[in-house]
Parts: structure tokens; C-alpha cells; sequence
């Protein structure tokens, strides 16, 4: 067994009557990642989450988390984790210093330690500032920010987050996504599920592309993108009297074919990158060529989503 993988998904699968909602998925995360599940409605995401995270039984498959087998050990397993939601399971007459403080009682910490551990928290989400107000007067993103710091009151080592900032506008995404960057630099490990494509290529270190229960691709956002076709170059000469003698300079750098629509030339960069832009550009210029306008294109997880569901749906 590999100890680095502090959660193991093996082969699993769900039915809901005839339905197969889950089949065959696999993946195993290192401590300290951030990893996506990425998918549409339906996809299956949220039934793999409560598989993992014993709320579901699987039909079939292995789980195990730190080790821990999620049917056979399921206590241990539950106490490797903790999971924040889209609701929050807090008090909405207490105030958010008092609602921590009850979290910490219930983890098991002594009232000094609950005290503290709130600060800390309050202080780590931007809550200092409204820590003795009622929940009441919180705004969608306080509260989403103060269920994620209950979470963390008993410091787990695996934090599952199910759609972090659905609904939230995107100052306040902005501002969770640099919580949970935070408290993987202090050693979490954190799985999350997203419909947003923006959030999973920002956050997650590897993606996993869910598509009618099943693991469609699974890498790092670029290795993903790179499935698409790598980076375009998109250049247009000034002179048309030019076109040919740039479309030959690129095509002797790339050893690739480049495709020429009057003045506006494409080419696929393969894995070289940026290092053959540079190339190509001195030559141009050496070349005495103009352009109006020069651009280098990643696709986008757009395209990847695209490419990899179009056909299946
Ligand atoms: N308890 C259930 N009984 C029957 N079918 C279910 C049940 N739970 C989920 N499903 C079905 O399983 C499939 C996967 O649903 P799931 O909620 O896991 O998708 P999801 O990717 O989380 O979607 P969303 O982004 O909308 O939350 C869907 O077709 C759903 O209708």
C-alpha cells in the first residue's frame, strides 16, 4: 500500500434501483493535494462523496482513507475526515465566535483550547471583525467561510468540500478559494466536487472529469488541456505580400504544418511551448516581417469538458 495516498477510491460503483449512478471509478490522492471532482449535474459526484464519505455504502469497490477501510473500520475512517456542505450546520441565534466554540466543545477540546482555536479560525477566515454578530446578520459568503472553519475545528486531515461556492458571487469565491489554499499549506489534503470549470483549473492540483458515473480523464488542469491539442499560435502579417515567407520561417521551427486564411496564420505548439514563440518571433523580425497582432492561445477546460463529453450526453 502506498502511504503518500491518504484517500484510496478503488473500482467503485453505485445502482439506485435500475439506475447505475457510479461505475467503475478509481483514484487515490497524495496528502497535501487539492483534487476536483469536475462533472455536470447528474454526473455522479455527489454519490461518490458520500461513498467516500461513509454516508452511502458503495455495491462494490474498495475506500479507504488514511488507511482506513471505509465499510470494515468505517469509525476510523470517519475520524480522518471532515465535510462542510452547501448548508450550514450552525446556530443561527449564536454569534459565529459562540457557534465555533460549541464545535470545539463537541470535538473534544477544553474550554481554553475551544477559545483559541476560535480565534485562530475567526482570524484565519476573515472573521474577526463580525465574530460577536449573530449569524443572522451574515452575508452567503461569512457563513459559507464560518461552516468551513467549523469544519476545521478538529483539525482532520482530510477536508471534503461539496461545491464550496456554489452561489456565491466572485469576490467571495475568490476569498474561499484562498482559505482552502491556506489550509492546504498547512497540511490538509482536500478533496472537492465543482461544476465550475474556472475553480477546478484554479484550486485543484489534479481533476478527475465526471460524465454519467464515470471517470472520463483524470490529470493535472494542464495535462488535461494538453488532451485538447496543446497551445495555438494565432499570428496576422501586416503585408500579404508576406504571408508566404512567414508561413515557411514557422513551419522550419514547429516542423509542423501551420495553416494560412489570408493574413492570419495557426499553428499547434506542441510540448516545447513558449521556448519555440520566441524562436519564431526573432525570425520574423530578423525577417523584416510586421504583424498586427500575435497570440498564443491555451485551451481552456472549456475545451478539454467539451472535447472529452460532446457525443456521450
Ligand atoms: N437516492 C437516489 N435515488 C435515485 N437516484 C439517485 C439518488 N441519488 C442520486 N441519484 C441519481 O444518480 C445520478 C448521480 O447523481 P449525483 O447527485 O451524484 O450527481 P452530481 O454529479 O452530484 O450532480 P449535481 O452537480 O447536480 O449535484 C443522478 O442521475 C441522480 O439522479
Amino acid at each position: 500500500m502506498n502511504h503518500d495516498n491518504i484517500v484510496q477510491v478503488r473500482n467503485i460503483e453505485k445502482h439506485f434501483g435500475d439506475k447505475i449512478a457510479v461505475q467503475g471509478v478509481s483514484f487515490a490522492i497524495k496528502k497535501g493535494e487539492i483534487f476536483g471532482l469536475l462533472g455536470p449535474n447528474g454526473a455522479g459526484k455527489t454519490t461518490i462523496l458520500k461513498m467516500i464519505t461513509t454516508l452511502l455504502r458503495q455495491d462494490a469497490g474498495k475506500i479507504l482513507l488514511n488507511g482506513f477501510d471505509t465499510l470494515a473500520q468505517s469509525r476510523f475512517a470517519r475520524q480522518q475526515f471532515s465535510v462542510t456542505g452547501q448548508t450550514a450546520a450552525v446556530d443561527e441565534d449564536l454569534s459565529a465566535r459562540e457557534n465555533l466554540m460549541i464545535f470545539g466543545k463537541l470535538n473534544g477540546l477544553t474550554g481554553a483550547v475551544a477559545r483559541n482555536r476560535a480565534i485562530e479560525l475567526l482570524t484565519d477566515f476573515d472573521l474577526l471583525h463580525s465574530a460577536d454578530q449573530t449569524l443572522a446578520t451574515f452575508s452567503g459568503g461569512m457563513r459559507r467561510r464560518l461552516d468551513l472553519a467549523v469544519s476545521l475545528i478538529g483539525k482532520p486531515a482530510i477536508l471534503f468540500l461539496d461545491e464550496p461556492t456554489t452561489g456565491l458571487d466572485p469576490r467571495t469565491r475568490t476569498q474561499m478559494w484562498q482559505a482552502i489554499q491556506k489550509l492546504v499549506a498547512q497540511g490538509s489534503t482536500v478533496l472537492l466536487t465543482t461544476q465550475y470549470l474556472e475553480e477546478a483549473d484554479h484550486l485543484a492540483d489534479r481533476i478527475a472529469l465526471i460524465d454519467h458515473g464515470r471517470m472520463i480523464a483524470i490529470g493535472t488542469p494542464s495535462q488535461l488541456k494538453q488532451q485538447v491539442g496543446g497551445l495555438q499560435l494565432r499570428l496576422e502579417v501586416a503585408d500579404l505580400k508576406q504571408v508566404t515567407q512567414a508561413q515557411t520561417i514557422i513551419q522550419d521551427v514547429l516542423a509542423a504544418s501551420v495553416h494560412v486564411d489570408e493574413r492570419t496564420l495557426t499553428a499547434l505548439l506542441d510540448d516545447s511551448g513558449m521556448s519555440v514563440v520566441s524562436q519564431i518571433l526573432n525570425q520574423l523580425q530578423t525577417a523584416g516581417i510586421a504583424m498586427n497582432n500575435f497570440a498564443v492561445k491555451t485551451p481552456s477546460l472549456d475545451d478539454v469538458f467539451l472535447k472529452m463529453t460532446v457525443g456521450k450526453n
